[in-house]
């Protein structure tokens, strides 16, 4: 029988998405944000239980979609970790995949992806040595996020004697951090991410000059 699946998505409602501060304003980076959350909650539904697990409080409202919110001040990690100590007590009663908020190229077909993958622990690199998704079927596996944290939850899985595989995947690959990937969004998604550009005054350049362009600011 299939193992049932406990979704994660770690989410910052507020100052969040600060390497965009260049392209967006603090208003228009909460609302991509929270478009993105929305594009990645289409990906996984269905898939099991999902939780958002949100450093900072916010309005079920503005999210406009009916999902269960759990709010941590706890850093990223301590905030995974205790959630994967507390499945541990309960005996694993669903393995738990951590989908970062900021993926909105993925599809269902990622999520399925990984869950076909076989290891106690399944890895989803993300650009610059980060990890976009992790499957834990172990409850002795932990959480070692930001920096070069892909080596490093490999090298975690090694020191614990975990069997792990690694999810190679250019859509569950394609965290949305810095101005340049703002075109990804454009060039290979339909969703919320991509309207909410496409609002804030955003499209692919014709000049060649950038691969995308703002043509007006519209105030949000
Ligand atoms: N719950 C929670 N989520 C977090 C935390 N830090 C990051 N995240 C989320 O994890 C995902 C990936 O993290 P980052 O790419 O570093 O996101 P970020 O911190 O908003 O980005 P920067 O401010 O540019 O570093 C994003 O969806 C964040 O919302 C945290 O401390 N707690
Ligand atoms: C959370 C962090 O995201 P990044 O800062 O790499 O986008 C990571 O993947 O370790």
């Amino acid at each position: 029988m299939l193992q049932s699946i406990h979704v994660i998505i770690p989410f910052k409602a507020r100052e969040g998405k600060t390497r965009l501060s260049s392209a967006l304003k603090p208003a228009e980076r909460r609302l991509f944000a929270f478009a993105m959350l929305r594009d990645v909650l289409a990906a996984v539904f269905g898939q099991g239980r999902t939780t958002i697990l949100s450093r900072q409080e916010f309005r079920a409202e503005e999210l406009g979609i009916d999902v269960e919110i759990l709010q941590s001040e706890l850093e990223l990690n301590d905030a995974l970790n205790s959630l994967i100590s507390h499945q541990a007590d309960l005996d694993w009663p669903a393995d738990i995949l951590i989908v970062m908020a900021d993926l909105p190229l993925l599809r269902e077909k990622e999520i399925r992806g990984i869950l076909s993958c076989q290891g106690d622990v399944v890895l989803c690199p993300g650009r610059g040595g980060g990890t976009n998704m992790i499957l834990i079927r172990s409850p002795k596996f932990r959480t070692c996020y930001h920096g070069l944290s892909f080596p490093e939850h490999m090298a975690y899985a090694r020191k614990a004697c975990l069997n792990f595989s690694v999810f190679e995947s250019f859509r569950a690959g394609c965290d949305i951090d810095e101005p340049q990937d703002l075109a990804e969004v454009l060039l290979h998604s339909d969703g919320e991410a991509k309207k909410a550009l496409e609002m804030m005054g955003f499209s692919l350049s014709e000049s060649g000059r950038s691969i995308i362009e703002r043509h007006y600011q519209k105030a949000i």
